[in-house]
């Protein structure tokens, strides 16, 4: 551990457990990331990566335990309220408002996280009427959505605006940017669901980034992908973090894994069985047993 010595705790996993009635997801968990470190969360099916991804992300509440950012406790606070601390994520399955174009996706991410809504600012240049609840929260069939899609059917679009804002330009700049880092910006006017597999995974890696994260979890981020797109998730991870962002992945292609990361964390049946670097976990015993599915003790 002495590599840490001085290094800046990010994220403090203090001791989490979490329960489904009577499944133990997560027991007594704790793990701590440091500010500009990959680290990866690995584990066989069912270890609880995805639950621990949720009770960071504020979507399932710990029975015991803290997880504090940058000394600031998370649980208890809403989703909404992590996202603007700092926290952003991509899921397991693509979540992404398919009748809007990358580039709107992109500024609905960063509209999660500003108090001044730039969507809300579209809507007051064109008076469309939205409800207050409708335009921040992020969902797969979301109010931001439905609020855009209105704006087109009243004829007027988001591309044409003749006067912009300084806030809306900014943004959209930002936008474009962020389409840019991940390397679709060729595709900002296309509609999320006519953009290829990969292209909508790197989407929402723009969309999550939009909202200015200390801390991207990105879940099993190279699902489906092809070894070249693997390649290249690689190097976007690495980019993403060389902007200061701290990466924590999810993934189950242990060449990615061992690829990127700085330190992994092993998880299995909801405890953390190994945590160390890639090549230190990869000769611990106790993971071997985990993947290979025989005892500790017979490995
Ligand atoms: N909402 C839920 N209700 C009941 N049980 C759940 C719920 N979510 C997760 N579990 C259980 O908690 C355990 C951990 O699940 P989790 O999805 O976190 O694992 P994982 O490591 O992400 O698995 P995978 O690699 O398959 O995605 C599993 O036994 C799962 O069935």
């Amino acid at each position: 551990m002495s590599e840490l010595t001085g290094k800046t705790p990010l994220l403090e996993v203090d001791n989490v457990t979490i329960r489904f009635g009577g499944v133990v997801a997560l027991n007594g968990v704790d793990f701590t990331m440091y500010e500009g470190e990959i680290l990866g969360l690995i584990g066989p099916n069912g270890a609880g990566k995805t639950t621990c991804f949720n009770a960071i992300t504020g979507v399932a509440r710990p029975s015991a335990g803290a997880i504090r950012l940058s000394g600031q406790r998370l649980v208890g606070r809403k989703r909404h309220q992590i996202t603007r601390m700092g926290i952003a994520r991509t899921f397991q399955n693509i979540r992404l408002f398919p009748e809007m174009t990358a580039l709107e996706n992109v500024l609905v991410g960063a509209d999660a996280r500003h108090k001044t809504s730039v969507v809300g600012a579209l809507f007051r240049t064109y008076r469309v009427p939205v409800k207050p609840e409708e335009r921040t929260e992020i969902t797969a069939t979301g109010g931001a959505a439905r609020a855009l899609q209105q704006l087109r059917r009243t004829g007027q679009r988001f591309f044409g605006l003749s006067r912009h804002t300084l806030e809306e330009r900014a943004a959209r700049e930002k936008a474009m940017g962020l389409l840019s880092l991940v390397g679709i910006e060729g595709r900002a006017g296309e509609l999320a669901r006519s953009l290829a597999y990969g292209e909508q995974r790197r989407l929402e890696i723009a969309r999550a980034l939009a909202t200015e994260p200390k801390l991207l979890c990105l879940d099993e981020p190279a699902a489906g992908f092809n070894p070249a797109e693997k390649v290249e998730l690689l190097n976007l991870i690495r980019k993403i973090r060389d902007t200061g962002v701290t990466v924590l992945l999810i993934e189950h292609d242990m060449r990615l894994v061992m690829g990127v990361t700085d330190r992994i964390v092993v998880l299995e049946f909801g405890k953390k069985i190994a945590e160390g670097t890639p090549a230190e976990v990869r000769d611990d015993p106790a993971v071997i047993a985990a993947y290979l599915g025989v005892p500790t003790d017979a490995a």
